[in-house]
């Protein structure tokens, strides 16, 4: 048996760092809901990332396994660089968006092999997200093993595409990318480049970020109890994770006088 090691929480900056903050989504700054559909981002997280936006000089992205589209619906459009589908679609820091293609008949195989996944296993749903599929068992928790073993069966029929588990999800996704390779593509561009990544995330598709992060002398946290991990730090859930995020914050904004004049209307 795995024994979970002590992580403590992450350092908070000192004056002169400059820092570039890469935030997973779900799990990470949203609670797990039953369905993806019903999760929320609440006024007060949209604004305290919207600051942390602002205060890290545009050096914020989210990095999710949720379609770029969706990030934008979920959280108001935000001018925020954002990384989708672990990284196959990238919404640059000057607004364009980056996607790797796939050919439509590899589309239209994956697509059919998920439907019969999902159906010949009662409680897996679907989620189509275009070029990439999960398959979700958190109604049915007890059929993760079932639906990993499917999809490994399944994976080898499709050429060009892997599996990504995760909570309670077993995702099909092309092989091209992963997380890593969003942050490392950010932070070879303004106004990443130059800045020390700090990535906070809680799942498995998380860890290959985390590998690239430590290679460039950054900061990992793993939120949640979940091993092994290559994560260097830890914070509980969500809302640790919020009260985190606020305190950076503060520190950011009360090393910058100018902050008070912000027009989000905190003053420090
Ligand atoms: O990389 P992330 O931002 O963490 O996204 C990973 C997947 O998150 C979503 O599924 C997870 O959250 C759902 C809502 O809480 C939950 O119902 C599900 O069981 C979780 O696996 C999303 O639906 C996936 O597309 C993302 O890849």
């Amino acid at each position: 048996m795995q024994v979970p090691r002590l992580l403590t929480a992450p350092p908070l900056p000192v004056a002169g760092d400059a820092w570039a903050l890469f935030l997973d989504v779900d799990g990470t700054l949203l609670p797990f809901q039953e369905r993806p559909e019903q999760v929320q981002v609440t006024p007060a997280l949209k604004s305290l990332l919207e600051a942390l936006y602002q205060r890290l000089d545009g050096a914020l992205a989210l990095v999710s396994g949720r379609p770029v589209e969706e990030l934008q619906a979920l959280f108001g459009d935000p001018a925020w660089p954002l990384a989708g589908l672990h990284g196959l679609q990238l919404k640059l820091p000057d607004g364009r968006l980056r996607q790797t293609p796939v050919k439509p008949e590899s589309i239209r195989q994956l697509r059919h092999s998920a439907r019969r996944l999902a159906d010949d296993l009662p409680g897996v749903r679907l989620e189509d997200k275009e070029i990439a599929v999960a398959l979700h068992c958190r109604a049915a928790p007890a059929r993760y093993e079932a639906l990993l073993a499917a999809c490994e069966q399944a994976v080898q029929a499709l050429p060009g595409f892997e599996l990504q588990p995760g909570n309670l999800v077993v995702e099909i996704k092309p092989s091209a990318m992963k997380k890593g390779h969003a942050v490392q593509s950010l932070m070879e561009v303004h106004p990443f480049l130059g800045r020390r990544p700090v990535y906070l995330g809680d799942d498995l598709t998380d860890e290959h970020a985390f590998a690239t992060v430590n290679l460039e002398n950054g900061i990992t946290t793993r939120v949640g109890i979940r091993e092994p991990t290559l994560a260097q730090f830890a914070l509980r859930d969500p809302v640790d994770v919020q009260a985190w995020l606020n305190r950076l914050l503060d520190i950011i904004v009360q090393g910058d006088p100018l902050y008070a004049r912000h027009p989000t209307g905190r003053t420090h």
